[in-house]
């Protein structure tokens, strides 16, 4: 049984912005997946209505043999911005990740269970955090503090890391490092993660399957070896689509050349 599967999943805003058209994608256990593709293809909504965040229109969605509806905690989450709790420790913010087991209430008087603790002070040390762990996260730098947020998707334990641009803010370096550890995780946890990403460096650093979408719908599914510059050209400008720079520079002619230059 795949971890993740989407059958003939459609989503359509509105009256007509579709989305997602008619999309089915299975993903077995442990793999890490990476989504491509341009602006405003769908790759954010993909990722809500895995996290039940986003009802598809039409289809169906599972986790394992759940079928998704409504937020799920099974499914942890790394977004673009990291949403921490600036005034708190790394460890106070990666123990949050166990909300959903402690209850709020609980969490006041900070009456987390033993485990739960040492689940942060592990989820810190995969993300190379532990000796950071009483930093306030206000003071840590962009990808610490992705760091922390990776920690605490973790915390909660998911069947599903689901990470939605989670680098598109920071520095090569940092993004680069932030990644590093993320595949680290899910490596060390066989924790199934898909992740959108618009560096496609990266994603062919990291990623073991490649997902590109345009216009709502998968344009590609295949491996490193299969995401060659060509395949990544097809999913951001299509094959009938406008040309990528690159090719358009091998036979640009600059036609206002010719013009005369007003004196
Ligand atoms: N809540 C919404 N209401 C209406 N339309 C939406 C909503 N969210 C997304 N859309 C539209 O759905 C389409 C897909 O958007 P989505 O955000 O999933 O794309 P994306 O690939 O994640 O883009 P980006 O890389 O810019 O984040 C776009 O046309 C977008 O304008």
């Amino acid at each position: 049984m795949p971890a993740v599967s989407l059958e003939n999943v459609t989503k359509v805003y509105g009256e007509e912005t579709v989305a997602l058209d008619d999309i089915s994608v299975h993903i077995p256990e442990g793999e890490f997946v990476v989504v491509l593709g341009p602006s405003g293809a769908g790759k954010s909504t993909l990722l809500r209505v895995l996290n039940g965040l986003t009802a598809p229109t039409e289809g169906e969605v599972r986790i394992g043999k759940d079928p998704v509806g409504g937020a799920n905690s099974a499914v942890g989450m790394v977004f673009q911005m990291h949403y921490l709790i600036e005034s708190m420790s790394a460890y106070r913010n990666a123990l949050t990740g166990a909300l959903g087991r402690t209850g709020y209430v609980r969490s006041l008087f900070s009456a987390y269970a033993t485990e739960d603790k040492t689940a942060a002070l592990e989820a810190l040390d995969t993300v190379g955090l532990l000796s950071e762990a009483q930093q306030r996260a206000g003071s840590m730098s962009g990808g610490q503090k992705q760091r922390v947020g990776i920690a605490r998707a973790l915390v909660q334990n998911p069947d599903l890391l689901l990470a939605d641009e989670p680098v598109a803010s920071l520095d090569p370096k940092a993004a680069s490092d932030v990644m590093g550890y993320m595949k680290s995780a899910a490596k060390e946890r066989e924790l199934t993660t898909i992740a959108s990403l618009h560096q496609v460096n990266l994603a062919r650093e990291f990623g073991d399957r490649f997902i590109g979408v345009r216009d709502g719908s998968v344009v590609f599914d295949g491996d490193r070896d299969a995401l060659t510059m060509d395949a990544v050209d097809d999913i951001y400008y299509g094959d009938g689509g406008d040309e990528p720079p690159e090719a358009l520079a091998e036979n640009f002619e600059d036609e206002s050349d010719e013009e005369e230059i007003p004196q």
